[in-house]
């Protein structure tokens, strides 16, 4: 320390040292404890189309700050938004049944298209940039699955396309790369046992990859501080919730629309061998970290108990 610094306010970058070593330190016990494990992280879907790019390129620092702590991070993505406007581009309309994309033999090309061909690439470049090791694997290497059904309110079959539901993840590929000590970036994409391809919700491909991994965390990015008692206010955020507490929740109408999916989903996960679920807000500077790292975290944590 020079001699004029000597005596001035004990600050670094604004914030007095003392704070700041608190806050890396209260990072310690959480890195000791989940140093091996695996995480899923569900990147996506409405954040993803936030006009300040600095918002995906925080998230991309989070995944590589977690995978340089010795986590095991694999990130399955969506790309819902940019699906939509290549259909509107090529004079389809997008339509979704049950909350899923009826998804014909034109729209398949563009799905492909646009997840394994343009917004997966985009998110190894992010992770890349950040010095990470991403490794892009398009979910038709991974993911078997078989024509998912999908039926209306009086019972009678509807046809969704090439809309497929996974009965298989290559949870050996995915773990090799892990030790490889990359970072798996996996697309929404499965083949059927004729490797027709097919489309899959993101949220549900999540949880089956984490439900396959056994992972240790599964969180969800999405564009809502988590969850919401009252969904018209963000203030009313549910810090922790019990899975025998959700089903009340969607009863009454409090978990509506894209939550469904993703609810379903973490539940499925904890029933099979997920140890806990976040829903975090993309946009939020650095939400994994906060979420996952600090004593109170930032958004909403499912437990089985
Ligand atoms: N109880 C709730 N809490 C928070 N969000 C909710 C709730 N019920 C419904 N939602 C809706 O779910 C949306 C998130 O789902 P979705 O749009 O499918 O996410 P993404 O595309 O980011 O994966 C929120 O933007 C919100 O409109
Ligand atoms: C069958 C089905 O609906 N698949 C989704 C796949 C992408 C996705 O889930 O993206 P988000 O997470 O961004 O919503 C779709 O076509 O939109």
């Amino acid at each position: 320390m020079s001699a004029d610094t000597a005596n001035s306010p004990a600050v670094l970058d604004g914030i007095d040292i003392t704070t700041k070593a608190k806050v890396l330190l209260e990072a310690l016990p959480y890195i000791q404890r989940f140093r091996g494990s695996i995480f899923v992280v569900k990147y996506g879907g409405s954040f993803m189309d936030d006009p300040d790019p600095e918002v995906r390129t925080r998230v991309a620092t989070d995944i590589v700050f977690l995978a340089s702590v010795g986590i095991k991070v694999v990130v399955v993505h969506g790309g819902g938004k940019a699906i939509s406007r290549g259909m509107e581009e090529a004079g389809l309309k997008p339509v979704f049944t049950n909350g899923l994309r009826v998804t014909d033999e034109a729209a398949i090309k563009i799905v492909e298209k646009t997840l394994n061909g343009q917004i997966n690439l985009d998110i190894c470049e992010l992770i890349q940039q950040k010095h990470g090791r991403p490794l892009g694997i398009p979910g038709n290497n991974v993911f078997l699955c078989e024509k998912q059904r999908s039926y209306d309110n009086e019972g009678n079959e509807l046809d969704l396309g090439f809309v497929g539901s996974i009965k298989f993840v290559k949870a050996k590929l995915i773990k090799k790369a892990l030790t490889d000590g990359y970072t798996p970036i996996i697309s929404p994409v499965a083949l059927d046992d004729n490797d027709q391809a097919h489309n899959t919700n993101a949220d549900i491909a999540a949880a089956a990859v984490a439900s396959a991994l056994r992972a240790r965390r599964l969180v969800y990015l999405s564009d809502v501080p988590g969850l919401l008692s009252n969904p018209s206010d963000p203030s009313s955020l549910i810090s922790t919730l019990r899975v025998d507490e959700v089903a009340p929740l969607k009863a009454n109408g409090v978990i509506g629309k894209g939550m469904i999916p993703k609810v379903d989903s973490a539940v499925h996960a904890l029933n099979n061998g997920v140890h806990r679920v976040h829903f975090v807000d993309g946009r939020e500077p650095h939400s994994i970290l906060l979420e996952i790292f600090t004593d109170r975290g930032i958004g909403t944590e499912i437990v089985n108990r």
